[in-house]
């Protein structure tokens, strides 16, 4: 019976991601015949309720700061900003809808791509279910993102996620952040520099705790020094909303009791990926203990036809991975086949201001890898540039494989660190040795002409 009403097709996509969508127009060029399934708003996460949306905030929230710290440059402000959120949401919304309009666009004109609007599920290896359509093909990309992690001990608050928080129209008075991480510091300073009261509630010794200790601990001494209030080592937390409005957040810690109260209560407590949504037993196909699809260095999943690409297989979490899946993807079908998840490097950054730009390992993975380092670490404050623009807190470090001489990993926590970090990354990508880079001539004054200096004070680290 379910036969006669099946649709096939040379691809189907389920998610309109950072890999579902170009990978959809690069299909239809090759003219395959593609459904690309998309249960909400074209663009997924990135568009509409993560990078775009944020870094829109962050660029508010900065000259909200440049205005309330302009004396520190000689210019007296007589009063300090008025920050009208709705205006910057508007604009916000501008930009999303903007990109999204950009996206459906590209699909609506290519007669390849028929979008398709609901929640997909596994009927079985090779039959999709999107509402009472069946949906058939012999290769189908999985592109469905992730979604917040709600930790147990909330049932009885009303919380805010990344999404819900992006559609206040009112500065909150006192947020509380639970999550001392990339999401809740991104939006801790966007918020505190708007004008709320921020305390974030973190459960791990650190903030961000997937970086070494001392980058921790300097993004913490820049998060305090804005004004936000910081608590780690906090266990057990609970919400509760308050009879006469807001939230409380209980908690431990040293073995005490604890309590705070504020107006508003942001989750970001990591990521959960969507592939539960899928019914993924109906295909046969294997996760991991996380709920990430299994997939090898060319995307597929255990199941022959099947590909993860982006945030649902676990092996990035950021869009510039999930499109450099596309990439590969595309490579596979249609190129070389010598591109692979291998070639990739770890880089990202962490868009607090200043900002952190992290490539390749740690100093701590690096050590672990058994290799001779070498280590280098400047303070910003030592940068022309940086005390020219009274932006002088972080460090820039470098980790050097003594053996064959290339770049391991490098951080970059200062004004433009976010930029200045594809400098490391270009030279571990071309393999280069240090010395290259160390002998290159770079232009004053910026923050970059730290670098050949910072390669100068490689040491042997101890093991
Ligand atoms: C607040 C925040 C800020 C971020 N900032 C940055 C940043 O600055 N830089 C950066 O690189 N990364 C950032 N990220 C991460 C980045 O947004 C994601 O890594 C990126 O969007 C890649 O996602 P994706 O392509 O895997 O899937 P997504 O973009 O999440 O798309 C998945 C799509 O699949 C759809 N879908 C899911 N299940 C189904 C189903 N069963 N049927 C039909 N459709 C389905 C979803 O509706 C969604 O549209 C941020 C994330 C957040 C939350
Ligand atoms: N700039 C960027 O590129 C950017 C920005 C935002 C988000 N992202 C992506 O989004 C993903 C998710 O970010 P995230 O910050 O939500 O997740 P995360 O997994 O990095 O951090 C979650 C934090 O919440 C804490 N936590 C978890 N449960 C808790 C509890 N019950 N009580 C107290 N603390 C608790 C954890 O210890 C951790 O520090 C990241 O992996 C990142 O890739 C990227």
């Amino acid at each position: 019976m379910i036969e006669d009403r099946v649709e096939t097709f040379d691809a189907i996509i389920i998610g309109s991601g950072q890999a579902g969508n170009p990978l959809a127009l690069a299909l239809a060029k090759e003219k395959w015949k593609v459904a690309l399934v998309e249960k909400a708003a074209l663009g997924g996460t990135c568009v509409n309720t993560g990078c775009t949306p944020t870094k829109a905030y962050v660029a508010s929230a900065r000259a909200a700061w440049a205005i309330s710290n302009a004396h520190n440059l000689g210019i007296e402000v007589p009063k300090s900003p008025k920050v009208n959120l709705k205006a910057i949401k508007k604009r916000k919304d501008k930009l999303v809808n903007d990109s999204r309009l950009g996206i459906r666009k590209s699909l609506v004109d290519s007669p390849q791509v028929s979008m398709i609007r609901g929640t997909a599920t596994f009927v079985d290896k090779t039959r999709i279910k999107v509402g009472s359509r069946i949906l058939k093909s012999y290769k189908i990309f999985l592109n469905v993102g992730a979604r917040p992690r709600i930790p147990e001990g909330f049932e009885e608050a009303g919380y805010l996620t990344n999404s819900s928080i992006l559609q206040l129209d009112k500065v909150p008075d006192q947020l509380i952040i639970v999550g001392g991480s990339y999401i809740g510091l991104e939006f801790a300073q966007i918020f505190h520099r708007l004008g709320s009261k921020v305390t974030i509630l973190e459960m791990g010794d650190y903030l961000v705790s997937k970086e070494d200790n001392h980058t921790s601990d300097l993004v913490r001494e820049i998060v305090e020094n804005d004004g936000i209030q910081v608590t780690c080592g906090a266990k057990n937390l609970k919400g509760k909303n308050k009879k006469s409005g807001g939230i409380t957040v209980s908690f431990e810690k040293e073995g005490k009791d604890k309590k705070i109260s504020g107006s508003h209560l942001l989750l970001a407590t990591g990521r959960i990926p969507n592939s539960d949504l899928l019914k993924p037993e109906n295909a046969g196909l294997i996760l991991t203990d996380k709920g990430y699809f299994e997939v090898n260095t060319t995307l597929e999943t255990n199941v022959e036809g099947i590909y993860a690409l982006g945030d649902c297989n676990g092996k990035g979490a950021f869009t510039h991975t999930s499109y450099n899946d596309f990439e590969i993807m595309q490579n596979q079908l249609f190129g070389d086949k010598k591109r692979t998840l291998k070639d990739r490097l770890t880089n990202y950054a962490l868009y607090i201001d200043p900002p952190l730009g992290r490539a390749g390992m740690t100093l701590k993975q690096a050590k672990e890898s058994g290799k001779k380092l070498l280590f280098a670490r400047m303070p910003m404050s030592d940068i022309s540039r940086a005390k020219e623009k009274g932006e002088t807190q972080g460090k820039m470090e470098v980790i050097v494989d003594a053996e064959t001489e290339q770049i391991l990993g490098a951080a970059v926590l200062g004004t433009g660190g976010d930029e200045i970090i594809g400098t490391f990354l270009t030279a571990m990508y071309g393999k280069m040795s240090y010395k290259t880079l160390m002998n290159s001539v770079q232009t004053h004054p910026t923050v970059t002409e730290l670098i050949p200096t910072l390669l100068q004070q490689l040491q042997p680290v101890e093991k």
